[in-house]
Parts: C-alpha cells; sequence; structure tokens
C-alpha cells in the first residue's frame, strides 16, 4: 500500500529580491509503501529540503502533485511529522509535555495520552526524563524527543529532514542505530532526507538520488540488507558498500557533469560519506 506519492513535482521560487526565477526542482517522482524507510540524497542545493517542504505542506508546488494516505496535501497536518535537524521542542514544557502534545492538540484524555507519551519515551531510551526540561537533555537526547514526539502522533508519514546533522559523529552513529531499532520496531513510513551516504545505506529500504538543480530522479537504488542492522555488522557486508559505491557514483557523476565548481565538493563529500563507517 502507498503512503505517500509525489507526482510530477516541480518548484519554481522567484527571488524576493532580484525577481529572477529558481527551478528548484524540474521533475521529481516517487512513491513510499506504508512501513518502508525512504531516503532522498542528491548534490548540495538540489531541492531535497525543498521536496520534504512540499510534502510537510510548508511550502506550495508550481507543479505535480503529492499525495499521502490516498489525500493530497493542501498544506500541514497531523497525518505527517515532521522531526527537524533543530529539535523545534517547546522549552516550556517537560520532556513529557512535548511527547504528548499533539495528543492533547487531538483531545486524547490526560490518562491515556501520559501512558502513550511514557511508552514512546521508553521507545527512544528517555524513560526517567518525563519531568525533565529539554534544555536538561544533550542534544542528541533532544533529538530522541523530536523523534518520541513525531512517532507518539502515529503519522502517515515521519519526515525527516538531516535530524542527526548537527550531531556529532558517534552520538549520530548510536542515535542511527537507535532509529534503526524504532523502525525495525514500529515500523512507521520514514521519508528521511540526507546529505550521508553511508548513513542513507544504513537507515533505508531504498534511496532516491536526486541529480543537481534543477532536480529530477536519477535512481532509485533498492537497499536489500538484512534486518535487524547494527553497524558494526551492516559496514562489514560486501552489499553496504557496493550500494555506498554505487550512490557515491551517481552524486560524482552528477557533480563531474556541472561546470566543475561542484567537483570539489562533490570529492569531498564522496570522502566524508564513503570513508569506513565508525561503528561506535
Ligand atoms: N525560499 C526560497 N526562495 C528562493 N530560493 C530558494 C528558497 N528555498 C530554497 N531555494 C533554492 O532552491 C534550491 C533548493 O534548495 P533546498 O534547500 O531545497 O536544497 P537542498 O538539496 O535541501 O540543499 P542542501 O543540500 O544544501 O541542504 C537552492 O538553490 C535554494 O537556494
Amino acid at each position: 500500500m502507498t503512503a505517500l506519492k509525489i507526482d510530477r513535482l516541480r518548484k519554481v521560487y522567484t527571488d524576493t529580491y532580484s525577481g529572477e526565477e529558481v527551478t528548484a526542482i524540474d521533475d521529481v517522482s516517487f512513491s513510499v509503501r506504508k512501513g518502508e524507510f525512504v531516503s532522498v540524497l542528491g548534490p548540495s542545493g538540489c531541492g531535497k529540503t525543498t521536496v520534504l517542504n512540499i510534502v510537510a505542506g510548508f511550502v506550495r508546488q508550481s507543479g505535480g502533485t503529492v499525495v499521502v494516505d490516498g489525500r493530497p496535501v493542501d498544506g500541514p497536518g497531523p497525518d505527517r511529522g515532521v522531526v527537524f535537524q533543530s529539535h523545534a521542542l517547546f522549552p516550556w514544557k517537560t520532556v513529557l509535555g512535548n511527547v504528548v502534545f499533539g495528543l492533547r492538540m487531538r483531545k486524547v484524555p490526560r490518562a491515556e495520552r501520559n501512558a502513550r507519551g511514557e511508552e514512546f519515551l521508553k521507545l527512544v531510551g528517555l524513560e526517567g526524563f518525563a519531568h525533565r526540561y529539554p534544555h536538561e537533555l544533550s542534544g542528541g537526547m533532544q533529538q530522541r524527543l523530536g523523534v518520541a514526539r513525531v512517532l507518539a502522533n502515529e503519522p502517515a508519514v515521519m519526515l525527516m529532514d538531516e535530524p542527526f546533522a548537527s550531531i556529532d559523529a558517534q552520538t549520530r552513529r548510536r542515535l542511527q542505530e537507535d532509529l534503526t531499532g524504532i523502525f525495525e520496531t514500529r515500523r512507521p513510513t520514514v521519508f528521511f532526507v540526507t546529505h550521508d551516504v553511508d548513513e542513507a545505506v544504513f537507515l533505508s529500504d531504498r534511496i532516491v538520488v536526486l541529480s543537481r538543480r534543477p532536480s529530477r530522479v536519477r535512481e532509485i537504488v533498492d537497499v536489500a540488507l538484512p534486518r535487524p542492522r547494527r553497524w558494526q555488522e551492516a559496514a562489514e557486508l560486501p552489499e553496504f558498500r557496493r550500494i555506498a559505491n554505487r550512490v557515491n557514483e551517481l552524486l560524482g557523476d552528477d557533480e563531474g557533469a556541472g561546470a566543475g565548481a561542484g567537483a570539489g565538493d562533490g570529492g569531498a563529500r564522496g570522502g566524508e560519506a564513503g570513508g569506513e563507517p565508525d561503528a561506535a
């Protein structure tokens, strides 16, 4: 069953000052099945966040359609939960208060929402922190709280925009394992934007590789690695490296096809993403 269908999506931005038009997304189509983890990767500035923002309903497309659970997207809604790079938590609410916020808005009775909130805090390893405040948590814990908050609402699609980008490498590996564990337990539908090739391979069932701006889908790469996944074992599988190499190749080709300006950038990204995964 299809949870998210993106069809011939196009986005042209108009620069507020110069009035110039920039085609960010030219023609992007792909679907995400219910319970599937799909990552979107592409060169810097190719429009990954734009696709996610259109799906979230924050940005309006210039053409094409987005359908979530059979309904066309026409603005933000509780059927799509977004985990941002920065935590976007309510600093004045407790950890539990943050997790149950959406349930409260939906008038779920207090006892039930608190029980659900506690359950999701446990799932992300934050049991015992329910009555703390976000500022008392580390960056990694805040990001877990962001995940718990979205999961508690049980959205049709969970949208994650580089959620671990600002977290140190060691913690990031742990959070990726935690997210994989949560995914394998609850099977939410996930649309995940990242720059990091290894991260995409480790987490995903499929990877949508976008071209440079104005972006199109270059290739959709299947990740048929066994689950449950742990870094230590997954990174040693020849299939892991084969997929990462293929994605790097697609990204590299694309940088090479540019005016040359992106070549250094592409090389650096390939190096960063394609290096030995530092299994923590
Ligand atoms: N509000 C806006 N107004 C004008 N141009 C925009 C706007 N938002 C994004 N753009 C442009 O659209 C293109 C795609 O941006 P977007 O942030 O979606 O790319 P991205 O792939 O997520 O980038 P990155 O990899 O750097 O995170 C970029 O060229 C960007 O400058």
